[in-house]
């Protein structure tokens, strides 16, 4: 069940609200992986980029622990302005995540592409289909330092701040790569 704050009610549908976008990849070409899921969303009517974080790499993590046997990822993070409500750019995740050959197996597992919606304008939800905000986001440092990047003041809704929860993980895992997109 979504709930919208008060302040997202009177004119939800004919404005643009704040959606932050989590991209990962540890399979294929995955710098242009995730360039190419940038130019999709860039593409996706009622979708504006606003904000393309640096690029990031780091070890898998596994529903075990962190795996260094695993593929390394490259992450980043996506600031977008939208019209669509949340269900709508969920549905546009996914479509871009499956025209990049995203296959979903194990939990977890690698993959090519993975787009999750980090948070949208505030929206608190605990559907399983669509969690807002992401429920894991605050425990993920490859989350958290490219958000950082892009917005120095961002704050992960009855989280708390980004910076502060980047620090409280005391996590250096997480190194930037020399990968536009
Ligand atoms: N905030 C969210 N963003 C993206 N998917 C979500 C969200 N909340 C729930 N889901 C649901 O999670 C399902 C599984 O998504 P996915 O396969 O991308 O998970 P994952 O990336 O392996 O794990 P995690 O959710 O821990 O990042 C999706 O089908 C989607 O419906
Ligand atoms: N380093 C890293 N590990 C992960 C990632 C990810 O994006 N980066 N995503 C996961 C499920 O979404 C599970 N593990």
């Amino acid at each position: 069940m979504i709930r919208i704050p008060d302040r997202d009610r009177l004119d939800a549908p004919s404005r643009l609200r704040r959606a932050v976008l989590a991209l990962g990849s540890n399979l294929g070409d995955r710098g242009e992986l995730l360039r190419d899921a940038v130019a999709a969303l860039r593409a996706t009517p009622a979708i504006e980029v606003r904000a393309v974080s640096p690029v990031v790499e780091s070890v898998a993590v596994k529903p075990g622990g962190a795996d260094p046997s695993a593929p390394r990822y490259l992450n980043a993070v996506v600031l977008v302005d939208t019209l669509l409500d949340p269900e709508q750019l969920l549905a546009e995740a996914h479509r871009i995540e499956a025209e990049h050959g995203r296959v979903r197996a194990e939990r977890w597992g690698d993959r090519t592409l993975d787009i999750d919606i980090v948070d949208f304008a505030g929206v608190s939800s605990n559907d399983p289909a669509l969690t807002l905000p992401h429920p894991r986001a605050a425990e993920r440092p490859f989350v958290l330092a490219p958000w950082l990047f892009v917005d120095p003041d961002a704050a992960l809704p009855g989280a708390g701040r980004v910076d502060a929860l980047l620090a409280a993980l005391g996590d250096d895992t997480v190194t930037v790569e020399g990968v536009a997109l």
